[in-house]
């Protein structure tokens, strides 16, 4: 049952344990409020004889008070049993919930990223967690408590007297057949709603990211405009999923109601032919009229209930991705990068590396370089095992790299890319980021050596600036710094170097270039850089272009070949006569 309960609802064994607890609990509830009934018929039944002319004592008011009391504390533990169980275990399994599926992001590949839109991550973090949450908070052991409380109840009413019995239950599987019968139309009008809110999260995510371009193209009405259409698809989906399902449950409900009128129906049919008395009768229609409740009212959440199969297939769907393993303990006896027969493409297919060989010598900077989309960028993150290879292989240090954990192996990089990411916090503690247990007088020398003194000379608080979400206060060239000396900070063996120094002006790129001189000593240095003057110094070449590696060797060397290199630099050193 347990194991069931775990696979069914994505639950950890003790979520599985307490979703139980909290049915029975439920139950107990549900049991619980027929007591005020009870002690209501235990008063019929003393005041029944003197209403029919017979003689009986009368009821004792201290013995009903006392009663009275004890159903008062039945009534509060029972609830408070429920409410510890339920809503309390629900909290801390949904943290473990969202803690586990963080986790299992961390460990995904970039891949994984790039087939899926942040908007639908970040849904699947927050808001799927948080449908879960209500669910199993407010709906299923409210459920599962009231069809245990209703089967137990229904076997008293039919022991007592069947026929009774029949008029009451009756209404129950009709009800449940309506529901459970429709749970198509209502699954499938609520996923249209589902789908809908999640592309209207999508348009908004789209719009704020892109604000500035939206702005400088003059797209902004058109793209208002868009936004809107999603709103409003996403409302009416909204409209006609809550129509569809409030009529529903609304007729099940009513089909509940028609339970009371059977039961004065055939009750009064019994009484007449003197087949029942009238006390039973009584019972039977306070029964009636109690028994109903809890699943008229978890009715009202079925389709709540219903809807968790997509939040928890999502989720089952990213927890059964694949993540990149391999070991956490090695030590490499070098640090060459070595790429044999290199093969990949992206989701999409279309390969962008066919068949890269080459090494990057420890002690050697070896430059990428190569027309636009020739696979640069992909080769240096494949290097770094944000992608595994599709065909061949990488190795560091003669090991194959994908035997070796994915964080592991990332302490042996330093990398900066084209991209730079900042957090919103301070200059010193974005260049920390290289290294968390450096104090602040290393993190300092790092920055000076990228040349961050100048800028941050003129910020208000210094190096103690906080600097903006993605560092927004700065410039390109000064993010670009900032990234340089968390890279320095760093250290590492290995260092990448993705157009790192792009958005620098010439004096301050020499300047860095001569920091990074000391930086690469001893280390495998692998640069991708569209500036060739940046690389005319690297040990080695390595051209890219149309997923082959076109020509490979010293700089000197590539130059007296008529080849792509040469026609490289040729072009730029012709571009440096235009003007505009
Ligand atoms: N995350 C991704 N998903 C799908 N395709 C991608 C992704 N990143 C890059 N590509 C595609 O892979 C090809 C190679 O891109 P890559 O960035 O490696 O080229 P590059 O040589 O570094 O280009 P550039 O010099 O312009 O930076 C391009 O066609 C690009 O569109």
């Amino acid at each position: 049952m347990l194991n069931f309960l775990q696979s069914k609802f994505a639950l950890s064994e003790k979520g599985a344990r307490n979703l139980c607890k909290g049915s029975l609990y439920s139950a107990l509830v549900n049991l619980s409020m027929m007591l005020p009934a009870g002690l209501f018929i235990l008063l019929l039944a003393e005041l029944m004889p003197p209403l029919t002319g017979l003689y009986a004592p009368a009821p004792q008011p201290v013995t009903y008070a006392l009663l009275t009391a004890v159903t008062f504390l039945v009534l509060y533990l029972c609830h408070f049993l429920q409410y510890s169980s339920v809503f309390l275990a629900t909290y801390e399994e949904s943290a473990a919930r969202r803690i586990a599926l963080a986790e299992k992001l961390r460990q995904l590949p970039l891949s994984f990223f790039g087939q899926r839109d942040l908007a639908d991550l970040t849904n699947t973090l927050m808001g799927d967690c948080t449908t879960l949450e209500h669910a199993f908070s407010h709906a299923m052991p409210q459920l599962l408590g009231a069809i245990l409380s209703t089967l137990l109840i229904t076997a008293g009413l039919l022991y007592a007297d069947w026929r009774l019995g029949l008029a009451v239950v009756w209404v129950i599987p009709a009800a449940l057949l309506l529901i459970v019968g429709s749970k198509y139309i209502q699954n499938k009008a609520e996923l249209a709603h589902y789908q809908a809110k999640r592309i209207c999260a999508d348009g908004i995510q789209e719009c704020l990211e892109t604000i500035q371009d939206i702005k400088a193209c003059s797209m902004k009405e058109r793209y208002l405009a868009d936004l809107d259409r999603k709103l409003d698809t996403a409302e009416q989906a909204q409209i006609r999923s809550e129509l569809i399902t409030g009529t529903l449950v609304t007729s099940a409900q009513a089909v509940l109601r028609l339970g009371l009128a059977s039961v004065v129906l055939v009750g009064g049919a019994l009484l007449t032919a003197g087949k029942t008395d009238l006390l039973t009768y009584l019972i039977f229609l306070i029964a009636a009229s109690r028994l109903y409740d809890p699943l008229s009212g978890t009715l009202a959440n079925i389709a709540e209930i219903f809807m968790v199969e997509i939040p928890l297939k999502r989720m089952q769907a990213m927890k059964a991705q694949p993540v990149q393993s391999g070991e956490k303990q090695c030590t490499l006896p070098g640090c060459d990068i070595a790429f044999t027969r290199v093969a990949f493409s992206y989701h999409t297919g279309e390969p962008v590396l066919k068949d890269v060989s080459f090494v990057a010598r420890q002690g050697e900077v070896t430059a990428l370089i190569g027309p636009s989309g020739g696979g640069k960028s992909t080769a240096a993150k494949l290097a770094a095992r944000f992608w595994d290879a599709t065909a061949g292989k990488i190795t560091l240090g003669g090991r194959d790299i994908t035997t070796i954990d994915p964080e592991t192996l990332l302490q042996n990089y330093a990398i900066v890319f084209q991209d730079v990411v900042l957090f919103n916090d301070t200059v010193l503690e974005n260049i920390r980021l290289g290294r968390m247990s450096a104090t602040d007088e290393e993190v300092k020398a790092a920055a000076r050596l990228a040349m961050c003194d100048e800028f941050t000379a003129r910020l208000p608080r210094g190096y103690h600036t906080v600097i903006g979400e993605n560092g927004s206060l700065l410039s390109g060239g000064e993010r670009q710094r900032v990234a340089i000396a968390r890279a320095i900070l760093k250290n590492a063996p290995v260092i990448l170097l993705d157009e790192a120094t792009a958005s620098l002006d010439v004096e301050n790129e020499t300047k860095i270039q001569a920091a990074l001189t000391e930086l690469i000593k001893d280390k495998t240095v692998l640069v991708i850089a569209h500036r060739l003057r940046t690389v005319a110094n690297a040990d080695k070449i390595v051209v890219l272009a149309d997923g082959y590696v076109a020509q490979q060797g010293k700089p000197d060397e590539l130059l007296q070949q008529a080849g792509l290199y040469r026609h490289m630099v040729e072009l730029q050193q012709q571009s440096l006569d235009w003007t505009l």
